[in-house]
């Protein structure tokens, strides 16, 4: 990693008195901030305090030196000096790195106070055309945004007149995504300080010739830690190499060849002792695992060290970066209360738990605890559902949660099966209570359909749907950002992945963020870092991190800026080992019962309030309506390949025994070789009929309340459930090395798992099952399949992988489970204690027998 310059530059003049004393500074004012920006901050953004890391902070970027009382060695001589910060999430860090940048780019351009008092004012302010002075690089794109628009509000201030100074400032944003060529001509035009993800400021960096950065004063690395890790860690070094070749023209190491020579009244500016005589790099965090020091010790020269608690700062120097100087840094903080020397430190006010679930039962289980944070009132004597508890939405404001899962698929079938799935039959109705808001939608660019390629029956039915009423392609089609939950009714749900087309990502964070109404976001780590969603109390981690770093990140979006908020981990029985890990690290998440969660199902229920009936009808709903999708995708599968359409599900007529029997010849192998009476035979139709009379009153019923099991676009959710699965398993195996003996695949039981995804088996049968009833030969079959879970990143199957004689057989292998509303199907509830029975024709005519 290219080093950074540092020592050796001459000490700067302040542009404020003698830096403040870090115990006595409590104002903004004192810390040495301009009086403009601090009105603004006041007026305009409602901040009046410092937090404990921007009082440390501070002072210690508006001068570039450091005076401070925990000075270590106390005499070392002040000199140009990088900053890191560490502090909790949610203190307050964006503003602690912008308001000095501001606020010196803004004194810079101050005129000198006798060319004002003359009455002649010949300073020409500095203009954007000067390019870039500092870029804030972060790991994601909601992040840039957020900081985009937190720059943006600040830089609205208002000027005192007297002091004859002009906006000048230009905010700019560069990130993944986003029109590469209209970012250029921004780029022409100046920004003075940019916000840019790695990737696309290293494409500017090459292939953007008119983007000048040969003033750049700072390089401020917000989320250094993720910056810092390996992927960004090559990309991060190519900029620094080409930001050393670049500033270096302006040094005069090299001749400027591409850049303009400045205007002589612009070089009082650029040479103003309110600027850092070369450029300064801020690293940012909060958190800095072990490896990433090593990095920082690489990228950091002649540091000051600021560390911020909740209740206290601390400032320290060094030559750079090790081990050593962050342990003194960090010890004097408040975990020396427990005495330990934990790595991360959580806000006092988050109240951290977890809750240990068998993996069969994790979808209640969230069903739950979600109906547990977002309750409705149940009045009326026959149980109905009038209104919404004043708790969601009167008296904290607005309720939200944030939902961590650990793929994209995940997310998305998790979505669609918390805002679309049913409510269970047993519930109270819950008509009549609408959403409290529309939930709102954006507009997408239509993707074309791929030229050549094969088509399946999902881009056929997405491709019509991107079709207007004459059957011509929209260019841009509404895309629903939130959807108005059945099971939670007017609670939004929302989804965040990396996966998302741009805009809709941007959207939704946006509406999210805004959301008056009460809502879920269920996101990947994309949302896990840096970002500050108003008004989130719950998180909850449904799938576990796969460091500690990210845990600490997650639970820091509750409970920021001193706010109360709640943070539950959900872990398998096999995984409470991870416990001990989190413990060792300051992370003390508390137990949570799982029984008192499930309560709030059982006074749901109209009938027979047991709790095992309540969990057992939520998860037999979703597997219902996943098996609705499964029928739905299986009927569109064979319409593609078989002229003749499917038969309907449950139903016989006698004329067409033999092809029924050859259809599910392993359910009916016995029935035409029997040598039946006339009377038996009509006995087994009349039970056959009964049974199918009472499943399809069943199935009606069930159907008569549900959604469709397929999404606008004609996705079947049971296709979402399947990728979200395997992803899932695959998503297994990427926890840190130090856990993975914890998190392994080989003490999941992947029947469960499958479960805990409303499958009624794992992925490869439900394939092997449509593709067998679509007639084709089981080898193709099997192929097919094995190509699907590769695709989709198992991989399990075909790595040789070799099975303890103690663990879960790979999906393969599982027993089969079949769908419950197909014929000849005995399908085990794992929920409750008897059976759930259908009838074959062979077991019609063996209970005939005996009833004979
Ligand atoms: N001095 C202050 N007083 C009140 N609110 C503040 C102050 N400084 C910042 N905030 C607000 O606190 C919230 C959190 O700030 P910010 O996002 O910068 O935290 P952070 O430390 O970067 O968190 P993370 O580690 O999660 O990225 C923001 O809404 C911000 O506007």
């Amino acid at each position: 990693m290219t080093k950074l310059k540092g020592s050796g530059q001459p000490a700067l003049a302040n542009t404020k008195a003698a830096t403040p004393a870090l115990a006595v500074a409590d104002t903004f004012t004192d810390l040495g901030l301009d009086d403009d920006l601090v009105r603004h901050l006041d007026t305009k953004m409602d901040i009046r305090t410092p937090t404990q890391i921007q009082k440390v902070a501070i002072p210690a970027l508006l001068h570039d030196q450091v005076n401070s009382q925990d000075t270590d060695p106390p005499h070392r001589p002040a000199s140009l000096r990088d900053v890191f910060i560490q502090s909790l999430t949610g203190s307050g860090k964006t503003l602690t790195y912008l308001l000095p940048i501001v606020h010196r780019l803004l004194v810079a351009s101050t005129p000198p106070l006798t060319t004002a008092q003359g009455g002649r004012f010949d300073h020409q302010a500095p203009s954007r055309s000067l390019g870039t002075f500092a870029i804030i690089l972060v790991p994601t794109r909601e992040l840039a945004r957020q900081i985009y628009s937190n720059l943006e509000t600040l830089l609205h201030l208002k000027l005192d007149p007297s002091l004859h100074r002009r906006h000048w400032m230009v905010p700019g944003i560069v990130i993944g995504g986003d029109n590469k060529n209209s970012e250029k001509a921004r780029l022409r035009k100046g920004a003075t300080i940019l916000i840019s993800t790695p990737g696309r400021l290293l494409d500017h960096l090459r292939s953007t010739q008119s983007f000048r950065v040969e003033h750049l004063k700072w390089l401020v690395l917000d989320e250094a830690d993720r910056l810092l890790e390996l992927g960004f860690e090559d990309t991060l070094r190519s900029i620094l190499d080409l930001l050393g070749q670049r500033t270096s023209f302006a040094t005069g190491t090299e001749p400027q060849r591409h850049y303009h020579h400045q205007a002589p009244s612009q070089s009082s500016f650029l040479h103003s002792p309110a600027l850092p005589a070369s450029r300064l790099t801020v690293l940012c965090s909060a958190t800095l695992p072990n490896q990433v020091r090593r990095l920082a010790g690489d990228t950091l020269k002649n540091p000051v060290i600021c560390y911020g608690s909740a209740t206290k700062a601390k400032l320290a120097t060094a030559a750079s970066i090790t081990d050593a100087d962050l342990a003194a840094a960090v010890s004097d903080t408040d975990d020396d209360e427990a005495g330990t020397e934990a790595t991360y430190t959580a806000p006092q006010q988050l109240e951290q738990s977890y809750l240990v679930v068998p993996a069969k039962q994790r979808l209640v289980a969230l069903t739950s605890v979600l109906m547990n944070l977002f309750p409705f009132r149940v009045t009326g004597r026959d149980g109905q559902f009038l209104s919404a508890p004043p708790s969601s939405t009167a008296t904290s404001g607005v309720q939200k949660a944030v939902v961590f899962v650990s793929s994209c698929d995940s997310v998305d079938y998790h979505h669609a099966l918390l805002s679309r799935a049913p409510t269970p039959r047993f519930w109270p109705a819950t008509e009549g209570l609408g959403p409290t808001a529309d939930p709102p939608s954006v507009a997408i660019r239509t993707p074309k359909p791929p030229r050549n390629a094969e088509i399946n029956a999902e881009e056929v039915a997405a491709d019509r749907a991107s079709r207007d009423a004459t059957g011509r392609r929209k260019v841009k089609t509404m895309y629903q950002l939130a959807d108005v939950s059945q099971i939670l009714p007017g609670v939004h749900v929302y989804k965040l992945h990396g996966n998302l087309p741009q805009n809709v990502r941007t959207e939704s964070y946006h509406h999210f963020s805004k959301s008056t109404a009460s809502a879920i976001l269920i996101c990947t780590d994309v949302a896990a870092r840096g970002l500050d969603f108003p008004h989130v109390n719950q998180i909850i981690q449904y799938d576990p991190p796969s460091e500690v770093a990210s845990y600490v990140h997650r639970v820091g979006r509750t409970a920021r800026q001193g706010r109360n908020g709640r943070a539950l981990l959900f872990l398998l029985p096999s995984e409470t080992e991870y416990l001990g890990i989190l413990h060792a690290q300051g992370m003390r998440p508390a137990p949570a019962s799982l029984d008192k969660a499930y309560q709030v199902l059982v006074r749901r229920r109209r009938k027979g309030r047991v709790a095992d009936q309540a969990v057992n009808d939520v998860q037999m709903t979703y597997e219902r309506w996943l098996g609705q999708s499964d029928r739905a995708a299986t009927a569109t599968h064979s319409a593609a390949t078989k002229p003749t359409p499917a038969k309907p599900v449950g139903l016989i007529d006698d004329d067409d025994q033999s092809n029924a029997s050859s259809e599910s010849s392993s359910d009916n192998s016995s029935s035409d070789s029997d040598s039946s009476s006339d009377d038996e035979d009509e006995a087994v139709t009349a039970l056959i009929e009964e049974t199918n009379r009472q499943q399809n009153a069943t199935a009606t019923e069930a159907e008569s309340i549900t959604t469709p099991a397929q999404l606008a676009d004609g996705t079947p959710v049971i296709q979402l459930a399947k990728s979200a699965y395997l992803s899932a398993v695959r998503a297994y195996a990427t926890h840190a090395a130090a856990e993975k003996h914890i998190f392994h695949i080989r003490k999941l039981h992947l029947g469960h798992m499958a479960k805990a995804f409303a499958l009624q088996e794992t992925p490869t049968n439900v394939g092997q099952k449509a593709s067998t009833k679509a007639g084709k030969p089981s080898q193709q079959n099997s192929q097919g399949d094995t190509a699907t879970a590769g695709a989709n990143g198992s991989g399990y199957q075909q790595k040789g992988y070799k099975r303890r004689s103690d663990e879960e057989p790979p999906p393969r292998k599982q027993k089969k489970m079949t769908d419950p509303f197909k014929r000849g199907s005995i399908n085990t509830d794992e929920f409750s204690a008897s059976p759930m029975v259908t009838t074959t024709v062979a077991a019609a005519k063996k209970k005939v027998r005996r009833a004979k």
